[in-house]
Formats: structure tokens, C-alpha cells, sequence
């Protein structure tokens, strides 16, 4: 039997990963696709697919492992999902011997890439060739607001469960094949990922892709976290400028630009890359706006800013066309990490709101070009917003010294990414620039709004100084 659905809402809910908080929802069914093969007496690790049904008739699947015990276990008492079918049942990342189980049967089951997916209804695991897996390494799940769970074994390799699964080809395992493959040095090398066929009602199998195991990148340390250590570094300096001080941080964002370069480079080689006419490019104009004009529901005070913010969509029907190809799509400092041997770049699962369909879509470049400067935007705002408060010359002094890093970092990274590429800012790419740079402005006050009220004065204050 699979877990009771009462048992099982209260805890989803909770969950940080679970995508539908403040929305209305029932758990339609809970159905296990498959259990974890080799497992000890006294443990079964059941992979479980939740259906969460919103009011208003869409449905998300979350995927659940779940460690049946036929004991307590008290070292678990954190993870404890609930009681039944005569078993404790834990949520399995929390628990190393069933992340064990996991790792050794990437080991011990895994089949070669190219093998098709076709058993139906059963779980496979999927190897690339030349990396030997630490199977005794012990796992450590990432803790921190993340959309699916992320376990590290040792510091060997990390496993990341997708939470919310769709039938289909996962971004994030498709992109790292092609870029591992491609030898990219920008992101963590791709080990394995494990698909499930499921039977769908009509009789066909539907390929839905459950978790991805790859690189560990032990020395990395998180971007953002980096430039906010930066500002921090210049806010502490009064009187000195951004290019002065110990942690100015140019020279990383240049090597940001052209790590972004080179990935868009990779990725324009080995996917296809088209291009729009001008009507499609129109379209985009039209689906910004639309973007808009939601998001002005959601957060009244860009009303003030919607003429200009048109005018900035509006300018893209001056174009003959668009060159689209695979990008990240959900670029942000967040998604990256600097190790001792250059930036890596993760999470190439775009925006996780965004229904899978649309995620896979080729779009422009620049999207991920302005989702960089967007965020070093966003870093000396945050600093200064949780700096405490400040008047008179000290407030014009932070404000004064926030643009500054802003603009400093932002023409060094994009300066090395048009050399890299040897592409030019011009008229057309400055169109395209600034309406992506528009597009994601209001993403963000909807995000914020939704996420993090007390930050949607970001974006709002980044649409009013540009006036
Ligand atoms: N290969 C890796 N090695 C070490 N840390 C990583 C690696 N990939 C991602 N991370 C870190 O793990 C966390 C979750 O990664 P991410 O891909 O953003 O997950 P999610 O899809 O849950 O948002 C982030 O803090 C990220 O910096
Ligand atoms: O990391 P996710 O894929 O979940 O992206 C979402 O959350 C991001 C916040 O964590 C959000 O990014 C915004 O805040 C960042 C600082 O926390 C900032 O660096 C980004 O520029 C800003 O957009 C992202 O938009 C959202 O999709």
C-alpha cells in the first residue's frame, strides 16, 4: 500500500520544497513507482509520486522517497513522515542507508546512456562513463530554501531528487549530458540520472526523470554570498571607491562573463539555434506585456513604471528578428559557484514556475545576460537594506557606493562576455538587453511579492532610479 493521504498533506505542505504554499490544493492519490533494489532486511525505500490538485483544475506530481522501517529510528525522529502498513516511515534523504541504497545501485544497476528507457514501470539508473563512484561515502542532504533535495555523498559526488516531476526530458540533466560531454569546464560533470517509465492510461510509457547525480564541487563557494561579502567589503570603506578596496570584485564578474560566454557557446554548438522573424519577435513584445500586465494585479506599484516599461517591450517590433538557442534561463549569483578552478554554473532547470514545456524552449541569450545584471542589481541593495538605517550623508554615501558597485560589476561582465564572443552591444543587442532587463524587473516584484514582501522594494527602487 502506499502512504495514507492524510498523513502525507500536512507534511508536503510544509515542505520547502513544495512549490503550491498559499494556494489552494488537495492530494488527489499517492502511487509507488518503484522500490530501490538491494535493500537490507527491516528497510524498504518506496519511491512515491504524490498528485496535488489545485483549485481550478492544474496538478504538480511530487516525488517522495519514502523509508519504510519495520523498527523506530530514533536517529531519524526529524524525518518521521507518520505510521502505517506496520512500518515508521521517514523521508529517505534524511537517512544514509537509504541514500546508500541509492548510490550503490548507481553502482551496481546502472545501464550505458544510450540504452532506451523502455522498461515500463521500472526504475533506471543511468551511468556515463569514466568516473568510479565512492560507494562508502556517507550522505549529507544540502540544508537551505531550495526547490528539490540535494544530497552529497562525501565529497565525492551529489545526488539532486527532483521534487516536482513532469513526464519528459528534465533541462537540468539534458543540458549537464550535452555540456559534460561537450567538456565544458563551467559546470559540475554529469555522472548518472535515473528515469522511470511510467505507464500512462493509454498503454504508452511516459518517461519521467527522477533525480541526477553528478560532480561534487568540494572547494566551490556560493556567487552570491561572494558579492555581497564584496559590498560589504566597500560599504565598511569610507572613503574609498569600488576599485579600491580588497574584495572588489570586477575581476570575478569579468570571469563570470566569459564563463557565461563560453556555456552559451557550448550550448549554441551542440542544440539547436533559430531564428525568429519578425513577427515571433513581436510575440515576445506581446508576451512581455502580457507578463506585465499580470504582474500589475499582483503588485500595484509599477503602475507608475508600465508606459515606460511598454515602450521598452515595444521597441523589440523595431527588430527584424531574434537569434534563439538552449540558455540557462534562471540566471542569477545564486547559480553560481567559484571554485579553485574557475565559475561553475548550476541549475539549468529555469525558472521552476514556468510548466516544462515552456522551460524547454530555445529563447535569447540576453535573457540570462540581464537575469546576471539583475542580480548585481540586487546585491548592494540587500546589503544596504539589512545594513540598518542610515541618514542624511551616510544614506547618499551608501546609495552613492551601491550604484557604483552595481555599475562597476555589470560593464566588467558584460564587457568580457561581448569579447568572448566577440559580439557587440549595439543597437539591436541593446534593445534586446534592455527589454529582458524589463521583463525580469517585474518577474522579480511578483516574486518578491509572492516570497519575500519585505524585498519587493528591490525592484521597485531599481524601476525608480532608472527613470
Ligand atoms: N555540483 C555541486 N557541488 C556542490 N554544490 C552544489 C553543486 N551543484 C549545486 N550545488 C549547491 O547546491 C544547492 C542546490 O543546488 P541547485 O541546483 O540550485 O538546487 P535546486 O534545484 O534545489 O534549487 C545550491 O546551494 C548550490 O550552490
Ligand atoms: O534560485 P531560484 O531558481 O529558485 O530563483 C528564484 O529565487 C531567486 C532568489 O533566491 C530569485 O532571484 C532574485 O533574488 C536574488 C537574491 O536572492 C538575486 O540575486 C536575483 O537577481 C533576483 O532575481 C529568482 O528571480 C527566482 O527565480
Amino acid at each position: 500500500m502506499s502512504a495514507p493521504l492524510d498523513h502525507l498533506r500536512g507534511w508536503i505542505e510544509q515542505a520547502r520544497w513544495f512549490g503550491g504554499k498559499g494556494r489552494s490544493w488537495s492530494l488527489a492519490g499517492v502511487r509507488r513507482v518503484g522500490d530501490l533494489p538491494d535493500a537490507p532486511d527491516g528497510l524498504r525505500v518506496a519511491i512515491e509520486l504524490a498528485e496535488v490538485a489545485y483549485d481550478g483544475g492544474t496538478t504538480d506530481y511530487y516525488q517522495l522517497p519514502l523509508a519504510y522501517y519495520s523498527e523506530p529510528q530514533d536517529r531519524l525522529g526529524h524525518a518521521l513522515v507518520g505510521e502505517w502498513d506496520g512500518a515508521f516511515v521517514y523521508d529517505a534523504v534524511h537517512d544514509r542507508e537509504s541514500m546508500a541504497l541509492w548510490l550503490a545501485a548507481f553502482n551496481a544497476h546502472a545501464v550505458d546512456p544510450s540504452s532506451p528507457s523502455d522498461v515500463r514501470g521500472e526504475l533506471m539508473f543511468h551511468r556515463l562513463p569514466g568516473y568510479d563512484l565512492d560507494i562508502e561515502a556517507h550522505s549529507t542532504l544540502f540544508s537551505g530554501e531550495q526547490s528539490n533535495s540535494s544530497v552529497a555523498f562525501g565529497e565525492d559526488a551529489l545526488m539532486k531528487v527532483f521534487r516536482k516531476v513532469t513526464p519528459g526530458v528534465n533541462p537540468d540533466i539534458a543540458i549537464h549530458q550535452v555540456l559534460t560531454e561537450a567538456g565544458s569546464t563551467h559546470v559540475a560533470a554529469l555522472y548518472g540520472w535515473l528515469d522511470l517509465v511510467d505507464d500512462d492510461a493509454d498503454g504508452t510509457g511516459s518517461t519521467i526523470q527522477l533525480a541526477m547525480l553528478q560532480q561534487f564541487l568540494r572547494t566551490a563557494s556560493d556567487g552570491w554570498d561572494l558579492a555581497l561579502a564584496s559590498v560589504r567589503n566597500l560599504f565598511a570603506e569610507a572613503d574609498l571607491h569600488a576599485d579600491e578596496v580588497g574584495g572588489d570584485f570586477a575581476g570575478e564578474a569579468a570571469r563570470l562573463g566569459t564563463a557565461l560566454a563560453e556555456v552559451h557557446a557550448d550550448l549554441a554548438a551542440h542544440f539547436p539555434v533559430e531564428h525568429r522573424d519578425a513577427d515571433a519577435t513581436s510575440a515576445l513584445a506581446t508576451a512581455m506585456e502580457g507578463r506585465l500586465d499580470a504582474a500589475l494585479d499582483v503588485v500595484p506599484e509599477l503602475a507608475p513604471h508600465a508606459d515606460r516599461l511598454r515602450e521598452t517591450f515595444g521597441r523589440l517590433r523595431d527588430l527584424d528578428g531574434i537569434a534563439v538557442q538552449q540558455v540557462h534561463g534562471d540566471l542569477h549569483l545564486g547559480q553560481t559557484l567559484r571554485t579553485s578552478k574557475g565559475w561553475k554554473i548550476v541549475d539549468f532547470e529555469g525558472e521552476p514556475a514556468k510548466p516544462l514545456a515552456e522551460r524547454l524552449l530555445p529563447d535569447s541569450a540576453w535573457r540570462d545576460v540581464a537575469g546576471m545584471i539583475r542580480s548585481f542589481d540586487y546585491a548592494p541593495r540587500v546589503v544596504a537594506m539589512t545594513a540598518g538605517p542610515a541618514v542624511g550623508d551616510e544614506a547618499d554615501q551608501r546609495s552613492y557606493r551601491a550604484a557604483e558597485w552595481a555599475a562597476r560589476n555589470r560593464a566588467a561582465f558584460l564587457d568580457a562576455y561581448t569579447t568572448e564572443l566577440g559580439t557587440a552591444l549595439d543597437g539591436e543587442a541593446g534593445t534586446l538587453l534592455d527589454a529582458y532587463l524589463a521583463d525580469k524587473v517585474v518577474y522579480e516584484a511578483v516574486y518578491e511579492a509572492r516570497n519575500r514582501p519585505g524585498w519587493v522594494s528591490i525592484p521597485l527602487a531599481a524601476l525608480e532610479e532608472s527613470r
